[in-house]
């Protein structure tokens, strides 16, 4: 039997008029970078406030180790790591003593984990807190996190507003703390390289709803782009469920589809008004791109 350490059945939360959850399954299996995407406003960051425990849900429930969100107890969420985009720690105490802080907490505490990360960061042991630099703060919090050898550690844009350099060690250090440790990581950001770069598994989240989870490769392989010439307007291409977006670039008709075997819509395309068609490789970026900008903006087409 498969082991999840998350799972929701029916999650729905409502703030007052506004749905931000809608009947959310999903079962995440034990270990791995699982990368939640999703506009903004999807409703991430509220799955895993309700997660926590946070925030309780309108309907349906959210389990996390195997136990119910709801009741957590100190000793459940000492084996839960959260890190997000804010890095807040408290600004007057030096590093030091957060440090001191954070080891008796945690039982657990792993300090060659914690020497291990933090070494790609350059943070003083006496500097306060509120004096370190967005990356260094962000760089602190992710090597205590990682110490507390958490079974599961949320992420939820942990790299906001770091520089390129502070990027790439944030990013090394967890993927070598997670071969490591063996702990489950959920990751959410809007920056696809990341994303490509750490994720096993993709959770593709729209409008409050599960939309897709699958290996970034195995969701790449349900994406075809096509070129095409047209000699009318392809209007009835544009509507079929399977075009994620068609545009017209510069004289061109680019269309991404999703779940279409390739061979089908070539013969399509091609009985419906394509005088050439031309099949092209699919970036995650781009598979992912158009994915998220169907439920953005509709379909597009400038012909
Ligand atoms: N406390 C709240 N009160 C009212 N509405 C809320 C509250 N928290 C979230 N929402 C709404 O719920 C929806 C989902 O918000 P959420 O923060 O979960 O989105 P997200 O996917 O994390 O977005 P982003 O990528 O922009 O961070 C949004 O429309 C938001 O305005």
């Amino acid at each position: 039997m498969t082991d999840y350490i998350i799972e929701s059945q029916g999650l729905t939360k409502c703030f007052g008029t506004k749905t931000a959850l809608f009947d959310f399954n999903l079962a995440i299996p034990r270990g791995g970078i699982h990368a939640f995407i999703g506009a903004n406003g999807a409703g991430k960051s509220t799955f895993f406030r309700l997660l926590l425990g946070l925030e309780s849900p309108t309907q349906g429930s959210c389990s996390v180790l195997g136990i119910n969100s709801q009741e957590l107890s100190p000793e459940h969420r000492g084996k839960i790591g959260y890190v997000n985009e804010e890095h807040t720690l408290p600004s007057w105490m030096t590093v030091d003593a957060v440090i001191e802080m954070q080891r008796s907490l945690y039982p657990k505490w792993q300090q060659d984990t914690f020497d291990k990360v933090i070494a790609n960061f350059d943070v003083g042991l006496k500097q306060n807190v509120g004096q370190l630099s967005r990356g260094e703060r962000a760089g602190l919090n992710l090597s205590m996190a990682l110490a507390q050898s958490p079974e599961v550690l949320i992420l939820d844009e942990p790299t906001l507003g770091l520089d390129v350099v502070a990027k790439q060690a944030f990013l090394t250090a967890l993927m070598h703390t997670e071969m490591d440790a063996n702990c489950t990581i959920i990751y959410c950001s809007h920056q696809m390289e990341e994303v490509e770069r750490v994720a096993d598994n993709l959770i593709i989240v729209e409008a409050g709803e599960v939309k897709y989870m699958a290996a970034p490769d195995d969701f790449c392989q349900r994406v075809n782009y096509w070129i095409c010439d047209f000699e009318t307007k392809p209007d009835k291409v544009k509507n079929l469920q399977c075009v994620l977006s068609l545009k017209n670039i510069e004289g061109q008709i680019h269309i991404v589809t999703i779940d279409q075997p390739a061979e089908h819509f070539e013969a399509y395309l091609l009985a419906n008004g394509a005088a050439s068609v031309v099949a092209v490789p699919v970036s995650l970026d781009k598979a992912i791109g158009a994915v998220l900008a169907q439920n953005h903006r509709g379909h597009e087409l400038s012909a």
